[in-house]
């Protein structure tokens, strides 16, 4: 989206013809995002200087949210925005070194990926600088999907993964992903659907990019997209429940089932059974420390920062 126009492909089509619309008056208040599939009036030749309109928007299979803020008492948590629509998998880009992994900042994409019931996929860049042991490791009693990229590396497998999907790329500044998004799409620029909505404040700023992928190597039917996100360094989860965020953690669901039903699983709840499971073996402290970080994050505990693999 660039000032009220959006870019549209025809779903069926295989050319990168961009058709510009703009959003009908009948959507309402009904917000457009990248990912979102819509019907077109008017003329949707994708001629130069034309502008088709938009007058339906699909029901959405899926939808990544985040809010600007952890908190739900505040201005910024109760902002809560639809970052895209229908992605089928959320690409958590992570640096194995410079920067260091930061395990606090995985776990928020997991939450946030299983509340829009969208697969995550871990995807380790610099996996010449440093092993992936250490983050697997922490990750261990998950079923997490991941990938290594290396400079020079081969990305079959990465393709592989993202063919026939549409997958949402999140990472933290430095770790790579421009990098990767441009050996992925080389002719990146040639950007088929964007999507900004710039707020007011840093917080607020967000804009994810779609780009379709080429057919490489065995020709593929279908390559998939990947939506870039360039302007989204953090997922506020202030909109998911603090219910809804031990699904980011199903190594430790099971410890809370002989829980009592109104424990809130802080470290405040001296009854709260996670501390036996933890000293038991059934799982990683450091998940359950991550955990709880998070709730108090929404619970509005002051500046809770994502730690690195080191610190967990
Ligand atoms: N050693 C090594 N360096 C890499 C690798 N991938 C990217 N880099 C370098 O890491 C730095 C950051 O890469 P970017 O692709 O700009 O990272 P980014 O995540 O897009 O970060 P922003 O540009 O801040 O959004 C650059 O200097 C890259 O050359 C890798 O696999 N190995």
């Amino acid at each position: 989206m660039d000032r009220g126009r959006y870019g549209c492909v025809r779903e069926d089509g295989t050319g990168d013809d961009v058709i510009t619309a703009m959003r009908a008056r009948e959507l309402g208040r009904k917000s457009v995002v990248v990912g979102d599939r819509v019907a077109l009036v008017g003329d949707s030749s994708g001629d130069a200087g034309t502008l088709a309109r938009i007058v339906r928007i699909s029901e959405r299979t899926s939808v990544l949210r985040r809010t600007a803020d952890d908190d739900d008492t505040t201005p910024e948590g109760r902002l809560e925005r639809v970052v895209v629509a229908n992605a089928d998998q959320l690409v958590i880009v992570s640096a194995l070194s410079d920067p260091p992994p930061r395990t606090g900042f995985i776990d928020r994409c997991l939450v946030a990926a299983y509340d829009a019931d969208i697969e995550p996929l871990l995807c380790l860049t610099k996996a010449d600088l440093a092993g992936p042991e250490q983050v697997l490791g922490y990750y261990a009693e998950l079923d997490l999907p991941h990938v290594l990229v290396r400079p020079g590396s081969d990305l079959d497998e990465l393709r592989g993964l993202l063919a026939g999907r549409i997958s949402v790329l999140v990472g933290h500044s430095g770790v790579g992903k421009s990098t990767l998004v441009n050996r992925l799409v080389p002719d990146a620029l040639r950007a088929v659907g964007v999507v900004s909505a710039i707020g007011k404040g840093r917080h607020t700023s967000t804009s994810a990019v779609a780009l379709r992928l080429p057919a490489v190597g065995r020709s593929r039917k279908d390559p998939g997209w990947i939506i870039d996100t360039p302007g989204i360094r953090s997922f506020g989860l202030a909109h998911v429940s603090a219910e809804s965020l031990l699904h980011g953690f199903p190594d430790l669901v099971e410890g809370t089932l002989e829980d009592q039903p109104n424990c809130g699983h802080t470290a405040a709840d001296a009854d709260c059974r996670l501390d036996a499971w933890v000293a038991e073996g059934k799982a990683d402290e450091r998940r359950l420390t991550s955990y709880r970080r998070l709730l108090s994050s929404r619970a509005g505990e002051g500046d809770v920062r994502d730690t690195t693999a080191d610190e967990v």
